[in-house]
């Protein structure tokens, strides 16, 4: 696997993604920042803040280095998707997900309330709520997307001013042992999480840049310069939720 070499491999943006149209949802094409619509649909505000994607392969480590950036900067909106799947254990509420039933779900899909959304490892729909976005880039606030490979197409078609950051992993052998040490899914889910990660891997030259999540704080470090912010010092061991044994991203803990 070709990012096992390349800590950061800055790309050419205008690579593969948008011509891949991973749903029907269709998501309201956005504005690019100078540019005016005459559409009748609610206009994206540029703002001098630009969005940044992060996508990935299961047990890569998104949760994790979006859990350091909660933690570290807190001046990085992160935007909370609506899911259809279950609450894990200490995941709250408006928090890490807001937990949706599938008719809420489809009503938000029909409303067009969705940037973009998916189902995901062919189980729950996941979207991003597309107001919080717009509303935070209109004000200048570096925000970040934590999503699906399907979602990150979807992002490129409408957004394509955005950044799209692939967080790879150091090997595969290294991300069957991060999925398999999470504890968090059994030998079946398990499977079914791989070959979606074989799919996003392949993926990977579609980003503009790809981070190996070697280790946490530096892939954290990298991502926030990719996202225009100056890194800062690491603070002391154990003072970060990244340093704990069990990350937090979308949820404070995973367990399935
Ligand atoms: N397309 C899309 N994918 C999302 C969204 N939110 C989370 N995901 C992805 O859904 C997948 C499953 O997330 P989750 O159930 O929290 O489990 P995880 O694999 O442990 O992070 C991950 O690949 C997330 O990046 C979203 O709003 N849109
Ligand atoms: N840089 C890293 N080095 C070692 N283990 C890591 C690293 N980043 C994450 N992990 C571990 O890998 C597992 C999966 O991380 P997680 O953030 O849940 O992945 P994702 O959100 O991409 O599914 C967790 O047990 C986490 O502690």
């Amino acid at each position: 696997m070709s990012a096992a070499s390349a800590p950061t491999s800055p790309r050419p943006s205008s690579r593969g993604l948008a011509d891949i149209s991973a749903h029907p949802s269709e998501p309201t094409p956005s504005v690019p920042a100078g540019e005016t619509t005459e559409s009748a649909s609610p206009p994206v505000v540029p703002g001098p803040a630009r969005l940044t994607v992060l996508a990935g392969p299961t047990a890569v480590g998104k949760g994790t280095v979006s859990a350091d950036i909660r933690a570290r900067y807190p001046e990085v909106w992160l935007s909370v998707s609506a899911t259809t799947r279950d609450p894990r254990p200490g995941e709250v509420d408006g928090v890490h997900y807001l937990f949706v039933g599938p008719d809420e779900f489809a009503r938000m899909v029909a409303d067009r309330e969705l940037l973009e959304w998916a189902v995901v490892h062919g189980r729950n729909s996941y979207g991003t709520p597309r107001r919080a976005v717009e509303e935070k880039l209109a004000a200048g606030v570096p925000a970040l997307l934590e999503i699906d490979l399907q979602g990150a197409r979807q992002v490129r078609a409408s957004m394509p001013e955005a950044r799209f950051v692939f967080l790879a992993p150091p090997s595969w052998d290294e991300l069957v042992r991060r999925l398999v040490g999470r504890g968090t899914e059994d030998a079946e889910e398990r499977e079914r999480r791989l070959t979606t990660a074989r799919v996003e891997l392949a993926a990977e030259s579609e980003f503009d840049h790809v981070i190996v999540n070697d280790e946490v704080h530096r892939a954290t470090d990298e991502l926030v310069r990719v996202m225009g912010l100056e890194p800062r010092p690491v603070p002391a061991e154990g003072s970060s939720p990244a340093s704990s044994p069990v990350p937090s991203g979308h949820g404070e803990g995973h367990s399935e």
